[in-house]
C-alpha cells in the first residue's frame, strides 16, 4: 500500500474571491507508516484529509492509493473524525459492524470481525451498550474499531482526540500507538497539537497557512520504545522547539493596510 499526493491544489470560491486552501501539496506514505500533518488553524489540514478521503475533489493535482486515482470515498480509506460520529440508537457492536453490513459481509463473519475489533480497542464488555453510556474516550475507541473493521488500507484521522480532556487524550495517544504497533495499520493523522504529532508519528509534515503548503518534513527517529518518558528526551524537545518555531508566525490574521 502507498498513498501518494502529487501537486495538489484546492481553491474555494468565497464572497471575497478565490481562497487558495492548498497549494502544491506533495506527500507519500508507505505501508505501515504512522504519519502526522500538523499546522495552525486554517492551514488546510481538514481540506487535505477530506480530499484524500474522496469527500471533496481537488482543483488540480492527483491523489493515488496503490497507484489508483482517488475519485470518491472508498473502503480502502477509513475515516475517524474529531466529533463522535456513532449512531446513538445503535449498540456499540452494531456501530462497529455498520460498514461491514453495508458491504454485505455475512452475519457470522460480521460477528467475528466485530468481536475481534472490540477486543483490539478493549471494549468487549460494552458490546451491547449504547454510545451515550460510554465516556468520550470510549466512544472514540468505538469509532476507531468501526473504521478498522472494514479493513482499510489506510486510516485517516482528523483531530481524533481534539474533543477530549487532557488526561483522556494522553491515554488515547498511548492506546493508538499500541494499536498501531500491534496491527501495523497505515495511519495519516492531522492535528494542531505539535506534541501529539511528534509523540505519535514516525514522520510529520508541517503545514503553513494562507495558502496551505507543506513547509517541511520532520523525521521522528526517537531511540527506544515510545512512552511518556520519550517526551522528555532531548531529541523530542529539540524537534518540538523547531516545529513550534516554524509554526510561530503561522495562523496570524492578515493585516489589512489602512
Ligand atoms: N467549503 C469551504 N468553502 C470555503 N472555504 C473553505 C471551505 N472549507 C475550508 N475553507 C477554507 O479553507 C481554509 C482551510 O480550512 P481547513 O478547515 O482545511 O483548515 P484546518 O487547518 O483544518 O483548520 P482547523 O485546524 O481550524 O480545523 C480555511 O481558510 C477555510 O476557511
Amino acid at each position: 500500500m502507498n498513498l501518494s499526493v502529487h501537486s495538489l491544489y484546492k481553491h474555494f470560491k468565497t464572497k471575497q474571491g478565490t481562497l487558495v486552501a492548498l497549494q502544491n501539496i506533495n506527500l507519500k506514505i508507505e505501508q505501515g507508516e504512522f504519519v502526522c500533518a500538523v499546522g495552525a488553524s486554517g492551514s488546510g489540514k481538514s481540506t487535505l484529509l477530506r480530499l484524500i478521503a474522496g469527500l471533496d475533489t481537488p482543483t488540480s493535482g492527483e491523489i493515488t492509493v496503490n497507484g489508483v486515482s482517488v475519485t470518491g470515498p472508498g473502503a480502502d480509506r477509513g475515516m475517524v473524525f474529531q466529533k463522535y460520529t456513532l449512531y446513538p440508537w445503535m449498540s456499540v457492536a452494531q456501530n462497529v459492524g455498520f460498514g461491514l453490513k453495508l458491504q454485505g459481509v455475512p452475519t457470522t463473519k460480521r460477528r467475528e470481525q466485530i468481536a475481534y475489533y472490540l477486543d483490539i480497542v478493549g471494549l468487549t464488555q460494552f458490546a451491547h451498550a449504547l454510545p451515550k453510556e460510554l465516556s468520550g474516550g470510549m466512544q472514540q475507541r468505538v469509532a476507531i474499531a468501526r473504521a478498522l473493521a472494514s479493513q482499510p488500507r489506510i486510516l485517516l484521522m482528523d483531530e481524533p482526540f481534539g474533543a477530549l480532556d487532557a488526561q483522556t487524550k494522553e491515554k488515547m495517544q498511548q492506546f493508538l500507538l499500541e494499536l498501531w504497533q500491534r496491527t501495523g495499520t497505515t495511519i495519516l493523522m492531522i492535528t494542531h497539537d505539535v506534541e501529539e504529532a511528534l509523540f505519535l508519528s514516525q514522520r510529520l509534515y508541517v503545514m503553513s497557512s494562507r495558502p496551505g503548503t507543506i513547509k517541511t518534513e520532520v523525521n521522528m527517529d526517537l531511540p527506544g520504545d515510545r512512552t511518556y518518558h520519550s517526551k522528555k528526551h532531548s531529541i523530542f524537545q529539540d524537534r518540538k522547539e523547531m516545529v513550534l518555531d516554524l509554526l510561530r508566525n503561522e495562523g496570524i490574521p492578515e493585516v489589512v493596510p489602512c
